[in-house]
């Protein structure tokens, strides 16, 4: 028997693994101070905090990414050292991000099988079939292998993430938020699986996760960190969604979301019309794509990412040119650009802000100024940026808006990902909307972020904007929309009132069935 079919027969298993006395500081910034955490084996531990607490910093301390200021690494209670990423992986521990890894041309098998540290120069395709296919006999997760990634579904290719972790033999995984690409049905199923792997005292896991249905329903047991700390944690049994959030956020109230008001009268405020646009590699993405969005209404996009919300949301914002159709806005031509966009009070917030909607290195303060760079009182000359004004409206949104950041002058790329969010959505959010483009607002915010930022796309809608809300997550669409719309292959496959349908009928036509 070779070497790869007879590590696959023998049965690995679950690894524990700790952290202890973990520290990380970035220049004068503490992200973490002193944190002991304890994952034994076989357990399903979730990692909860607020935006900016210092979870990613320990698992990069602990996949070897960041060297710890202080601490260390024990697994199956003896210590060892994590230089890199690839020592974290021959101890065991593996990692699955939020975005895809997998390389999307090739098949589920080619990507398995080239992971590998000691893929031959010439392989032998027949033999590595039939240890691929006793390797599949060994877990739970059923993957077409044959077929291009590009082909599979997002829950089969979460699927296939975890699979390339245990085909390498990694038995502790830490997930991150691994259930942000997939749909409702999905994420029950990916993680019902792992816990059926926890269980069976074949794989540990450790999952940073904001969605307490997702801590309390799969994870047997919780640590909390705030501001760097550990603060508390236990058995997920003898906690309730209450204690646990108490200990991320400590008595900082959150922000009751105001009552849908109906009292204005909807007038129809942004049209699409037969809008065709094509993908980065000129394949269709958008098809015939008719949408109106009324005043004083929400119209929530639902879908599976990847059917054409993107490049609707780009188009929508100028920044990409759609190949057919047209856009009204109070029924007169609309084109998406900057003059049109500031006379009419159309604002946006695209996905990835730091990619697409700031400039990494400036500060913060620079970064929410982008707006109105060239109006007064910002910029009293043209060109030229007056650093006073920006820093003193910087800091009226920050502290509005619950920012994170050391100072003003804090480039924006050092903050945690959901505070780059909340300081970009604060920048679109603070003048007079009328038309409000947004995607994946929520996606990475912790609980009371959510909370907030809902509450100030209701403020907006009740204040009479049309919103278009684009999102992954079906639970914001439900609390949030009026109507909502299915986008699945580029086509609007559904549209109801939301009070007409249900998270099954939705759930249904974003998985692509025509109801
Ligand atoms: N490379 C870095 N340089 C400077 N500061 C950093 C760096 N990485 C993280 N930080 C800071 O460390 C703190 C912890 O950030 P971290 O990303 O670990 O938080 P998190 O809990 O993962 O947050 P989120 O839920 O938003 O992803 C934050 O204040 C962040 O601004």
């Amino acid at each position: 028997m070779d070497l790869a079919a007879h590590r696959h027969s023998t049965k690995l298993r679950a690894i524990g693994v700790e952290t202890v006395g973990m520290s990380k500081s970035f220049g004068g910034l503490t992200a973490l101070d002193d944190v002991s955490l304890k994952v034994k084996p076989g357990s399903f531990h979730a990692l909860l905090g607020e935006n900016g607490a210092g979870k990613s910093t320990l698992v990069k301390c602990m996949m070897g990414f960041y060297q710890p200021t202080k601490g260390s690494v024990l697994v199956n209670g003896s210590e060892v050292s994590i230089p890199n990423p690839r020592a974290a992986h021959a101890h065991g521990i593996g990692m699955v991000y939020q975005h895809f890894t997998l390389v999307p041309s090739l098949t589920a098998a080619e990507n398995l099988v080239i992971s590998r540290a000691n893929t031959p120069a010439i392989i032998d395709w027949k033999k590595e079939h039939q240890t691929l296919d006793a390797f599949l006999e060994t877990t739970p997760f059923k993957v077409p292998l044959d077929k291009p990634v590009n082909s599979l579904s997002a829950g089969e290719k979460q699927k296939l993430e975890i699979l390339k972790q245990l085909y390498l033999d990694q038995r502790f995984l830490i997930l991150d938020e691994p259930t942000s690409v997939l749909t409702p049905d999905e994420a029950d199923e990916v993680l019902g699986l792992l816990r059926g792997m926890t269980d069976a005292g074949d794989l540990t896991i450790l999952m940073i996760s904001h969605k307490f249905r997702e801590v309390t329903a799969f994870a047997d047991a919780v640590t909390v960190l705030r501001r760097g700390r550990m603060v508390g944690g236990g058995d997920v049994a003898n906690l309730s969604v209450d204690d646990m959030s108490h200990m991320m956020i400590g008595d900082t109230t959150v922000r009751e979301r105001g009552a849908r008001e109906t009292s204005l009268e909807k007038k129809l405020k942004l049209e699409v019309v037969g809008l065709f646009a094509e993908d980065d590699e000129l394949l269709p993405a958008l098809e015939a794509v008719n949408l109106k969005v009324h005043t004083g209404e929400i119209l929530g996009i639902a879908g599976v990412s990847g059917n054409g919300q993107s490049e609707l949301i780009e188009t929508l914002s100028g920044q990409r040119i759609p190949s057919d159709g047209r856009f009204f806005v109070d029924g007169k031509p609309y084109e998406p650009e900057r003059k049109q966009m500031d006379s009419l009070k159309v604002f946006g917030f695209s996905e990835e802000p730091l990619r697409n909607a700031a400039v990494p290195r400036m500060t913060v303060a620079e970064n929410m100024a982008f707006r109105s760079f060239d109006k007064a009182p910002i910029s009293p000359f043209k060109g030229w940026l007056s650093p006073t004004p920006i820093r003193k409206k910087a800091r009226e949104l920050i502290s509005s808006y619950r920012v994170k950041t050391p100072s003003t002058d804090e480039p924006i790329e050092n903050l945690s990902g959901g505070n780059v969010q909340r300081a970009i959505l604060a920048r679109e959010l603070s003048g007079t909307v009328e038309i409000l483009i947004v995607a994946n607002p929520c996606f990475g915010l912790d609980f009371a972020s959510v909370a907030e930022i809902r509450a100030q796309i209701m403020d907006q809608r009740n204040k009479g904007a049309a919103v278009l809300l684009v999102s992954e997550d079906l639970d914001e669409i439900l609390e949030l929309a009026d109507i909502v719309a299915v986008m699945s292959e580029g086509r609007v496959s559904f549209t109801s009132p939301i009070a007409d349908t249900d998270r099954a009928k939705i759930g249904h036509a974003m998985a692509g069935h025509q109801s």
